[in-house]
């Protein structure tokens, strides 16, 4: 019998993002679909290939959300610390997939993306875990890009640098970006043409706007359009971001190690919209060839590409603009580093709501229906 699959979240951007992707894949042929919501409980649920027409029930009803089989939420963490507990305390014997961050450290809980930890996701199944959570985007995808490494075990430690896309922050901070985009574009726009003004007339005129109270920062709180912010998500204890302090323990939790992974480096908000890059120096434990690097990277799963190091292989592969919408993995600016011949560097691009959040939620839900 097919199982029931309680979906909640769908209309957000991640949850928008995985209905797509479960339309393109014919995931729904597969499953019996109830759609949630928080907010429009009784209007209809939205169109979908292999769906028939139904309403939206109550993402509250606890009875109702008791007889899933699998419940797949994109809704956040302050819907998950409400309901999952409730769930639990009635015996829900059902599995739980969801991409907010709350229960992914739990000790009851597996931190998935098959294509780096199958091995891992199956073993929790057996071991009767019910408990399934999508990683940090920029863990995801730093782990698609570099799986073949970490899983030869070559790596001794890893340094980031990443420039992270408005939409990790939400849909309402892409907004602000491109209001950000635009105010500063309306406010030289005719400038740009008058021959008298030299540029950096017109950089003053757009530093005074960006700075001005009329800028929108709602969300951000500081401009990011024309400049950066190497600040993400809250502040540890040890002068990390805990978005820095993710890369060594979701990665290692992961692959299912403690720790075993050294990891650290700067989580950067970019002025994207939804692609992450990452920068990594990266020492392995043994000197390898660039080719035998290259070929254990490459081999290691079907969306992870090599990118040769040339400026028109990086320029038109390796770059936001090229990947945008994409299942691609493209890793290059792979050579060797004057520091010794055990040090490397990279740098991957990765779309942060597919492989970054949605992808590996479907691909679970898959592993599950079909077990
Ligand atoms: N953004 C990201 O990159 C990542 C996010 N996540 C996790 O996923 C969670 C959801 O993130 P995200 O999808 O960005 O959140 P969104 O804010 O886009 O959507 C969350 C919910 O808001 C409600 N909503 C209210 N108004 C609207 C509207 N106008 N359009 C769409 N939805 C609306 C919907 O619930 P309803 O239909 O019930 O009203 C929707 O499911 C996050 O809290 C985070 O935990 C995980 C990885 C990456
Ligand atoms: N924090 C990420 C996005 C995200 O949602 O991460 P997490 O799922 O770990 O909370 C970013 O801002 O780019």
């Amino acid at each position: 019998m097919m199982k029931c699959v309680g979906l909640i979240g769908w209309r957000g951007m991640v949850g928008s993002v995985l209905l797509k992707r479960m339309e393109e894949e014919n995931d729904f042929l597969n499953i019996r679909p109830i759609f949630f919501s928080t907010s429009q409980c009784g209007q209809d649920i939205p169109i979908i290939k292999h769906v028939l027409p139904d309403t939206l029930k109550d993402a509250y009803d606890i009875d109702l959300l008791k007889q899933m089989d699998i419940i797949i939420t994109c809704q956040g963490s302050l819907y998950t610390q409400e309901i999952y507990p409730r769930l639990k305390q009635y015996s829900w014997k059902g599995y739980w997939i969801d991409a907010a961050s709350l229960l992914r450290m739990e000790n009851d809980s597996t931190i998935i993306l098959d294509p780096v930890n199958y091995g891992v996701i199956k073993n929790s199944i057996s071991n009767g875990i019910k408990t399934f959570i999508g990683g940090n985007c920029t863990v995801s995808l730093m782990l698609m890009s570099l799986g073949g490494l970490f899983q030869r075990e070559l790596i001794e430690w890893i340094s980031f640098s990443t420039y992270q896309a408005a939409s990790g922050a939400g849909a309402r901070h892409m907004i602000e970006l491109l209001e950000q985009m635009g105010m500063l574009y309306n406010s030289i726009s005719q400038d740009l043409s008058n021959p008298s003004l030299s540029i950096l007339d017109i950089e003053r005129k757009v530093t005074q706007i960006s700075r001005s109270d009329e800028f929108p920062i709602k969300n951000f709180s500081i401009p990011l359009a024309g400049s950066l912010i190497p600040w993400i998500d809250v502040e540890m204890n040890n002068g990390q971001t805990r978005e820095e302090w993710k890369g060594q323990s979701e990665t290692n939790k992961i692959l299912g190690f403690k720790n075993k992974f050294l990891i650290d480096g700067t989580c950067v908000r970019i002025g994207s919209l939804r692609c992450h890059s990452q920068s990594f120096i990266i020492k392995l434990k043994k000197d390898l060839s660039l080719e035998n690097i290259e070929d254990i990277i490459a081999n290691h799963n079907d969306w992870v590409n090599i990118i040769p190091n040339t400026v028109e292989d990086t320029l038109s592969e390796l770059t936001p603009s090229a990947v945008t919408g994409t299942l691609k993995i493209p890793i290059g600016r792979l050579k060797k580093l004057n520091m010794g011949t055990k040090y490397i560097s990279a740098f991957t691009v990765g779309d942060q709501l597919l492989w970054g959040a949605a992808e590996p939620l479907r691909r679970m839900l898959n592993i599950l229906i079909n077990i």
